[in-house]
């Protein structure tokens, strides 16, 4: 796991890093500009030539040190210097001056040669202190530095893409796009959130010496971003002395006519997710076409006709005895009485039970359902959902959707799985989790269907949370990421996200 910080810890941290723990602003200055020379250097071949493109601060700062290290390494180096000389900090004064003994001159933007492809723009405009759009000169800069992209150079930001605001993940107008992102120290939530993750490419996050405890700890405030490696050791290694019963059974209340495949998918996800066993509660009318997707899933028919209802109470509360997980939702059919009866259900019920589709629409009608329920609760909302769920437009929850996938899950007690590019996990406690596998090739009916499964399976096998879900939905998306690979991004379907995950396990052989 990575911690992600926002622009004020970051700030709060370099200050304690001097203050208290012998690190000065100085070294990790020098530092970051080394780390950003050296991904700059290795991605110009032996002609390149090196634009180091620096605004007034210590972003600047930085661009100063790498054109330094560059220059050392016998590099052709070109500085650009924008912005007004009375704003520059004295960590860029320190570096300027630095530079003096290499005789290497500020060239004026407007009289520069353009790079050509194979060069490398090093963009050392703004960092972590940008505040608001871009404009004047700046603007005019990072315009360049857009167009000789487009022209073929390799851009490489320090720290951030100048003109994407570290915090919100929103670029203001113009935003540099770059090929790699060089974070000093720790993530920032523009580099893994979109749309700002989008404009940084590939995000190199490259050690300072910015000490661990020179961060403050804010309990129920963290951001962190999940690696492979997370997901993989969240899953151990199968003993040979277990049984099916060792891996749970999950019960599937989804599907209803014209809708079976929802409960089919569901199914498929919690049985290429490893349970043990799959049994699928759903109206008699489908179960057979159910069970005709996979004869490894068990049936069990809901006789009553119509929209779930409280008359599926007993019915469904028999076919929950001896389930370890209920994923509940895909397909099901929603009428008037189908927040009651989900109420009811789950205040008996001590399982923990995952929410996806219409049991999400059920629930946003009568959130004390959330409260009130006896086992832990996982929600997967895709942004229509959580956007009933939390009451709030889809175009607002999508500007702050940290913060409102954090405020419900801390208000209700519930795991919030909040779907779309770059889901995020907010667990109950406040800590929220940033998944960065899938891609657009997975938005297509019923994937999330088989999310749903796998977020069951994995607790089926003893998974606690929020590791069940942050790991179901990394595994996942990767099924999605290696399958693409084969059918295209417009060939995937949700079936070949549940088989991708095979791949998933034998490439962490489990
Ligand atoms: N925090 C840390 O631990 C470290 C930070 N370092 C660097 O320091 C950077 C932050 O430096 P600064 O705080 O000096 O800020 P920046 O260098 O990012 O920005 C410079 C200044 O520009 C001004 N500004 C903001 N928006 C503007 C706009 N639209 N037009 C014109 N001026 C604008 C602000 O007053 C800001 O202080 C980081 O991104 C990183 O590159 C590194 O040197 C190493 C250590
Ligand atoms: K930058």
């Amino acid at each position: 796991m990575r911690r992600v910080l926002t622009a004020d810890r970051m700030r709060a941290a370099e200050r304690s890093a001097e203050s208290h723990h012998g690190m000065p602003s100085s070294l990790l200055m020098e530092n970051a500009g080394r780390e950003l020379a050296e991904v700059a250097h290795a991605l110009g071949g032996p002609e390149a030539r090196f634009v180091v493109v620096c605004g007034p601060g210590n972003n600047g700062g930085d661009g100063l040190v790498a054109a330094r290290f560059l220059l050392a390494r016998g590099r052709r180096v070109t500085l650009v210097l924008v912005g007004p000389s009375e704003k520059r900090t004295s960590g860029f004064q320190r570096n300027l001056l630095a530079l003096g003994p290499s005789g290497l001159e500020p060239q004026a933007l407007g009289a520069l040669e353009a790079p050509r492809p194979g060069d490398v723009v090093v963009d050392a405009l703004f960092g972590t202190g940008l505040t608001r759009a871009p404009t004047g000169e700046f603007a005019e800069a990072i315009q360049h530095l857009r167009r000789w992209r487009e022209a073929g150079a390799k851009v490489v930001a320090a720290d951030l893409p100048s003109g994407l605001h570290t915090d919100s993940a929103e670029p203001f107008e113009p935003c540099v796009e770059a090929d790699i992102t060089v974070s000093f120290g720790f993530l920032k939530p523009g580099q893994v959130l979109e749309p700002g993750a989008s404009l940084c490419g590939d995000v190199r996050c490259v050690d300072i010496g910015l000490p661990a405890q020179a961060v403050e700890e804010r309990e129920g405030q963290e951001l962190l971003f999940v690696e492979e490696a997370d997901a993989r050791g969240a899953i151990a290694p199968r003993r040979s002395d277990t049984h099916k019963g060792t891996y749970g059974h999950v019960l599937v209340v989804a599907g209803s006519p014209g809708k079976s495949g929802a409960a089919a998918l569901s199914a498929l996800g919690a049985l290429r997710g490893g349970a043990g066993l799959v049994t699928v509660a759903t109206r008699a009318a489908v179960v057979e076409s159910v069970l005709g997707h996979a004869p490894e899933v068990m049936g069990w028919p809901l006789e009553s006709p119509g929209p779930l209802g409280l008359a599926d109470l007993e019915p469904l509360l028999a076919a929950a005895e001896g389930k370890d997980v209920l994923v509940v939702g895909p397909g099901i059919p929603r009428g008037e009485e189908t927040a009651t009866l989900l109420g009811e259900l789950l205040s008996r019920i001590e399982a923990p039970a995952v929410l996806d589709a219409d049991a999400l629409n059920a629930v946003s009608t009568d959130l004390s359902i959330l409260r009130r329920a006896k086992g832990p609760l996982v929600l997967t909302p895709h942004p229509g959902e959580m956007s009933r769920l939390a009451g709030v437009s889809t175009k607002a929850l999508q500007k702050e959707r940290v913060k409102v996938a954090r405020d419900f899950a801390r208000t209700h007690g519930v795991t919030l799985v909040l779907k779309g590019a770059r889901t995020l996990i907010a667990h109950a406690e406040g800590t929220v989790y940033v998944n960065p596998t899938g891609n657009p090739g997975m938005s297509t009916g019923g994937t999330g269907d088989v999310l749903s499964g796998v977020v069951g399976a994995l607790l089926a096998q003893g998974l606690k949370l929020p590791e069940a879900a942050w790991t179901a939905v990394f595994a996942h998306g990767l099924s999605g990421d290696l399958m693409v690979a084969r059918r295209g991004m417009m060939g995937l379907i949700a079936t070949d996200v549940a088989k991708g995950l095979c791949q998933v396990w034998t490439r962490w052989d489990r």
